[in-house]
């Protein structure tokens, strides 16, 4: 059961305490790279890099298009943290373990937090290549209680009942639209409602007319509990969806949406979300004074 497991605060610290004795880094902006966007991490410079497998209490990325590689370094001179692989429910972690390097991230010092993810479009006017700024998300897991906050609440890292109306920082979405629009892809960059479910099948054609019914631009299986507890501990967050394909919405259609195709149009795709990301850490603002933590 998820809910019976639990991370003790110093398990978090000794993973937050063994990386930063590792590197000279002092990240303030942690990066999570989706389905075959991992590339995003080739752009920081003077890297340290460590496999998952070296960095104690980190689990392991067990799927293809996830190095399963966490690479510090810089971006126009902003010291950066970037999972190349994240963790997923479907791959047997609890959410808890998918959610641990938002923890560490925070005791480590970090402030803001860029999620992105491959996800299958149910709107109408999202097609495979185009890029979602993530206005807000439904977690269908976290809505019967798969949630990675269940358990005894540690107030060290934030409250028993954080809000989750504004866990999508809206100058980050206004300064992104900006950033696209003078990039010349505006017409590229949309902004949507992402849903997160269980996976690892991707939808029936009963299930995509269920959630298209309900509002859902973009469907996904990730990325929700993440943006959940960096909200619980107080981090910024934005995020971003490629579009990777369209969810089949009809029995007429004879599609059909494969993990090969979805990492193919990262691929395709790779170059522009990491100039859209690249261009956003350079612009934002963040406290580079300060390298404190509230957490620990
Ligand atoms: O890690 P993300 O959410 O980008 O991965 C998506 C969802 C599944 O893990 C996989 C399906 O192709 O891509
Ligand atoms: N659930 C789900 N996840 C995806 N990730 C990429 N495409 C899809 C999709 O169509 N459905």
């Amino acid at each position: 059961m998820h809910s019976k497991e639990q991370i003790g605060h110093d398990e978090y610290q000794n993973t937050a305490d063994w990386l930063m004795s590792h590197t000279k880094h002092r990240p303030l902006v942690a990066i999570i790279c989706g389905s075959g966007l991992g590339m995003l991490a080739d752009t920081l410079k003077c890297q340290d890099s460590f496999d998952y497998s070296d960095i104690p209490g980190f689990p392991q990325s067990t799927v293809q298009g996830h190095a399963g590689r966490l690479v510090f370094g810089e971006l126009k001179g902003k010291s950066c943290v970037c999972m190349q692989g994240r963790f997923h429910m479907y791959e047997g972690h609890s959410l808890l373990k998918t959610t641990f390097p938002i923890r560490v991230f925070k005791l480590m010092g970090v402030e803001t937090l860029i999620v992105t993810n491959a996800a299958g479009s149910l709107a109408d006017g999202l097609q495979p290549g185009d890029i979602m700024i993530i206005k807000d998300h439904i977690n269908f897991p976290g809505l019967v209680g798969l949630n990675p906050l269940c358990g005894p609440n540690d107030d060290k890292f934030g409250p028993r009942f954080p809000a989750m109306s504004g866990c999508y920082d809206k100058g980050l979405h206004i300064l992104m639209m900006e950033i696209a629009k003078q990039m010349g892809v505006a017409g590229l960059v949309q902004e949507g409602v992402y849903a997160m479910v269980g996976g690892p099948n991707f939808e029936t054609i009963a299930e995509a007319k269920l959630l298209h019914r309900l509002g859902v631009d973009a469907v996904g299986m990730s990325t929700a509990p993440e943006v959940v507890v960096a909200t619980h501990c107080g981090l910024r967050v934005f995020g971003l969806s490629l579009i990777t394909n369209k969810v089949v919405k009809s029995y007429e259609d004879s599609e059909s949406v494969n993990h090969e195709g979805v990492l193919e149009v990262g691929r395709l795709r790779s170059h522009t979300v990491q100039q859209l990301v690249t261009e956003l850490i350079s612009r934002m603002e963040i406290n580079n004074n300060e390298n404190t933590n509230n957490a620990s």
